[in-house]
């Protein structure tokens, strides 16, 4: 048996378009993520956010299913286009929806940790020339996370400027899998610095505001990078893998400034870094309070000399998950490791780490789905270990409370811990959740 630390935050995480649906509701106006789900052969058969889990109007419900897990804090996301639905225009009714999903957490004892930002960029914004292409973004952004921090500030513990910038800039600008879905690197690198200067702006806002009891921080998601080999040219690939995954977000946020060697491989494919100006770094690493950690798996690679990296992924020997991840629970623990080693001795939180399986409902109405169990489980051990050495892991926040929308893949991939029926938003307790319940409960697992 395994025993935490008697404060530890035992969470469960969501995203506002995942799960909210309502998406005309209240002033809403569409997201780029409401655009893209709509284009032609984005989405797996054309799966949208319109209705998802109907968390708009089944808060209360989901509230209490926590309440019942016993959940103690609940990561969830604000949705901008409810807040801002035009450039400049509050929308009031927008927050009065998170307003009233405060209260319900706080009247069960459960701590609210909000994501201001989690992908459902407004359409204003991206058609005012590309969004995060635009050095306005961190302006429009400040204006949102201040009136956020304005509304709800102190009634918050835990603020996440963004989560995974990573995905929001590479994946989205320069990969192309997420909205708006361009294929630039240059690009790719521009979204990632304005979003980096916005969360550093955005915490010097909320500094100045002088928010009482609650922390800001940023959630990365991050992915230790292992060579295949002991070749010197493998670990070469490594280190520009790892340049690619962690440390482009990790040293400007930590140490002030982007990584030599990932600086001088780009500058072959992007020219010059006339986006960062004068001051930038300075603000982008502004002190924080915590850093969220998102981990789900590790790569593993060798040297490729064709590819912009240097590197081609070899898969591991590991079981997979249904997203086809492989399964490694040690890779969470070096990545802690790492982490105090190299970049901070701040609180972390594991602000996502869970998996997708095959979920079905039997004739009992049970969901057995005991292979989640183990990878949380196995997670949680790798967790614990860390502690144990002295890791300053405060909390862990499992992905997802519910099922939900899975981005490109649609519902086609389930990580809750919760099953959805969406023919009938019926909610079921999953085996994991009714195992979680324990593990909070007893502060421990077994093995
Ligand atoms: C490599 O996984 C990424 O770190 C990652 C995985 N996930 C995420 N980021 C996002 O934060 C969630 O919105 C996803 O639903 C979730 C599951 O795919």
């Amino acid at each position: 048996m395994i025993k935490f630390p008697k404060e530890f935050v035992w969470g469960v995480a969501t995203s506002s378009y995942q799960i909210e649906g309502a998406v005309n509701e209240d002033g809403r106006t569409p997201s780029i993520w409401d655009t893209f789900s709509k284009t032609e052969g984005k989405t797996y058969n054309g799966h949208t956010g319109d209705v998802a889990c109907d968390h708009y109007h089944r808060y209360k419900e989901d509230v209490e299913i926590m309440k019942e897990i016993g959940v103690k804090a609940y990561r969830f996301s604000i949705a901008w286009p409810r807040i801002f639905p035009e450039e400049g225009k509050y929308n009031p009714k927008g927050m009065d929806f998170y307003k009233r999903l405060v209260d319900e957490l706080l009247k069960r004892d459960i701590t609210p940790a909000a994501t201001i930002y989690h992908w459902d960029l407004p359409k204003w914004a991206y058609d005012k020339r590309g969004g995060w292409l635009n050095r306005d973004s961190v302006k429009w952004y400040v204006e949102y996370a201040t009136k956020l921090f304005e509304e709800l500030g102190d009634a918050i513990p835990l603020w996440i400027t963004h989560n995974e910038p990573w995905c929001a800039s590479i994946l989205s600008y320069g990969i192309g899998e997420h909205a708006p879905g361009h294929k630039n690197y240059r690009e790719a690198l521009i979204a990632a610095h304005h979003i980096l200067l916005s969360h550093g702006e955005a915490v010097k806002a909320f500094r100045e505001m002088n928010i009482k009891g609650s922390k800001i921080g940023i959630t990365l998601n991050l992915t230790p990078v292992y060579p295949a080999s002991e070749k010197e040219e493998d670990k070469l690939a490594a280190q520009y893998a790892d340049g690619f995954s962690n440390r482009w977000f990790l040293d400007p946020i930590f140490k002030g400034n982007y990584p030599e060697d990932m600086m001088e491989l780009y500058s072959k494919i992007i020219g010059e870094f006339d986006f960062i100006k004068e001051g930038d770094l300075e603000t982008i690493s502004v002190p924080i309070d915590f850093l969220g950690v998102n981990y789900y798996t590790r790569g593993i690679v060798k040297y490729d000399e064709e590819s912009m990296l240097k590197a081609e992924n070899v898969p591991g020997p590991g079981k997979r998950t249904e997203m086809g991840w492989e399964i490694s629970p040690e890779s969470l623990y070096d990545l802690l490791k790492r982490l105090d080693r190299e970049y901070t001795k701040l609180p972390m939180y594991i602000t996502e780490n869970g998996a997708a399986f095959k979920d079905e409902v039997t004739e009992d109405g049970r969901v057995r789905d005991d292979e989640r169990i183990e990878y949380i489980k196995e997670h949680l051990k790798a967790a614990a270990k860390f502690i144990e050495e002295g890791g300053n892991l405060k909390g862990y926040f499992v992905w997802s409370l519910m099922d939900n929308f899975e981005w490109v893949h649609g519902y086609s991939k389930r990580f809750g811990i919760v099953y959805v029926d969406y023919e009938t938003q019926k909610r079921i307790l999953k085996d994991s959740a009714l195992w979680y319940k324990e593990v909070i409960l007893s502060n421990s697992i077994e093995y």
